[in-house]
């Protein structure tokens, strides 16, 4: 006879390129479910703490790169909520390069969806992860979509967005982000616009749920 294993929560990667549309794929996952019943956690909330650091300093960091992430306070958080304990989740403001003296209380959830460029490039954080997607978009179409969008809401100049690009968002892709889609359960091109993948992933969520009960 196998002993029954104890419950987890089941952790959803939602990995890719910066602009390929894994926010928009997991809040479409997440807003689906309006009553609550599912946790979304930003690998972007979890960059490191920069208050110490001036503006000057903060520009200047490669954000694209492994060690520009807080990953042992993400993986922490993590553990605990598969322990069904409450984390005290960051806020990230983009316009500060910092996180905001604020954080969220996050009750666990059943199912987590964790979001972020690097999320599958740290075995031990990849490892607590049972669904990994890879949102596949083409590159000159992420491109496009940073510009606007870093512009619009992240306080950018067009020449910053730029420079930023071909420096360091470009390099680090390659190297770290794009061979992470090896690990991947599922790809999904195109991202938030193709509904077949999400609405498979909705349906995945909801099967889960249902088993448990909630
Ligand atoms: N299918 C799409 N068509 C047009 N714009 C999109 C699409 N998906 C995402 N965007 C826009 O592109 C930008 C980046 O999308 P987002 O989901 O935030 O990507 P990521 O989380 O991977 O950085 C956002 O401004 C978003 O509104
Ligand atoms: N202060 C910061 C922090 C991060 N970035 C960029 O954000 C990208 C990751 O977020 P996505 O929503 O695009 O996945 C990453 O490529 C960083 O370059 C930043 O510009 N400034």
């Amino acid at each position: 006879m196998t002993e029954e294993q104890p419950a987890k929560p089941i952790v959803i990667g939602v990995t890719g390129g910066t602009a390929s549309g894994k926010t928009t794929v997991s809040r479409a996952i997440f807003d689906h479910f309006a009553d609550n019943s599912i946790l979304l956690l930003e690998q972007d909330a979890y960059y490191n703490d920069q208050t110490e650091m001036t503006m000057a300093q903060r520009r200047a960091v490669n954000y694209d790169h492994p060690l520009a992430f807080d990953t042992p306070r993400l993986i922490a958080d993590l553990e605990k909520l598969l322990h069904y304990q409450a984390i005290e989740k960051p806020v990230y403001d983009y316009k500060l390069f910092n996180r905001s003296t604020e954080t969220i209380l996050q009750q666990p959830k059943e199912v987590i969806i964790v979001e972020g460029v690097l999320i599958l490039d740290d075995p031990r954080l990849r490892d607590l992860m049972d669904i990994k997607v890879f949102v596949d978009t083409d590159d000159d179409v992420r491109v496009i979509r940073r510009i606007e969008r870093d512009i619009k809401d992240r306080g950018r100049t067009l020449e910053s967005v730029i420079t930023q690009y071909l420096t360091t968002v470009k390099p680090m892709y390659h190297q770290f982000v794009e061979p992470t889609k090896r690990y991947a359960d599922l790809i999904v091109p195109e991202g938030g616009a193709n509904q077949v993948a999400v609405d498979l992933l909705i349906t995945k969520v909801n099967s889960i749920l249902v088993q448990r009960g909630k």
